[in-house]
């Protein structure tokens, strides 16, 4: 199984965001968070600046909406040419159109489930998905503790990715550290969004590893 380390740019300095995203050139993808202060009590930046992110990234871009009325914003994140562009369960009127518009614009498309958010009524949209990003933190922001009991969710979600065969990838974003990952690794994850535990302390690239190897020791000897 492959694992993918996403760093978080919420941890990152914005104001030497290139500077940022070059730290992490050795990462999968850079995990963009965006934050309208409405889905979220928190407010980050929108597509001007992702466009920038966009153009100066040394990797592709991991997109995450926190953000309400997605119908509306998230086919301009894929336009701008995005890889990845996730958003909310709650924050589409029609989750399956929306990712089939952002499939055709060309980016994978992806739904988040906060904590309070059953993953059972989603399990069968996972075909029309290219990820899906279990929160193992109430979004809004980083520093939060790993909440371990969203592991059954993800279990629950890879038993239908395996079964039904679909390539679908399966992500945590929240509290992960090079402990925590084991554990995500463990239940199904193959895709870890990381922020302070990549920014906040030591050498980026160094804690990029170490993940990485922490992830796929678990990864592989689950399956
Ligand atoms: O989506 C997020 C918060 O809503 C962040 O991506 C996430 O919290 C990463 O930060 P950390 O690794 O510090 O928990």
């Amino acid at each position: 199984m492959t694992v993918r380390i996403n760093p978080s740019i919420l941890s990152a300095d914005f104001v030497n965001m290139q500077t940022e995203l070059d730290r992490v050139a050795t990462a999968d993808l850079v995990h963009v968070d965006v934050m309208d202060n409405h889905f979220v009590p928190n407010l980050t930046f929108g597509p001007q600046m992702v466009q920038r992110i966009q153009d100066v990234s040394p990797i592709p871009l991991d997109v995450h909406l926190m953000i309400t009325d997605a119908d509306r914003w998230a086919p301009g994140y894929a336009e701008l040419g995005a890889a990845s562009v996730t958003f909310h369960a709650e924050a589409a009127e029609d989750p399956v159109k929306l990712a089939r518009r952002l499939r055709e614009i060309g980016a994978r498309a992806g739904i988040a489930l906060k904590p309070g958010t059953d993953v059972e009524p989603y399990l069968e949209l996972l075909p029309e998905l290219d990820q899906l990003l279990i929160m193992t933190v109430e979004p809004g922001f980083g520093g939060q503790a790993f909440m371990a009991d969203m592991m059954p969710k993800l279990r629950r979600a890879r038993e239908v990715v395996e079964r039904e065969q679909l390539a679908v990838w399966l992500q945590v974003d929240g509290g992960i550290t090079a402990d925590t990952i084991t554990v995500a690794a463990d239940a199904g994850a193959d895709t870890f969004v990381a922020g302070s535990s990549v920014y906040n302390s030591g050498d980026p690239t160094e804690n990029i590893a170490a993940l990485r190897a922490a992830a796929e020791a678990h990864a592989h000897a689950h399956r």
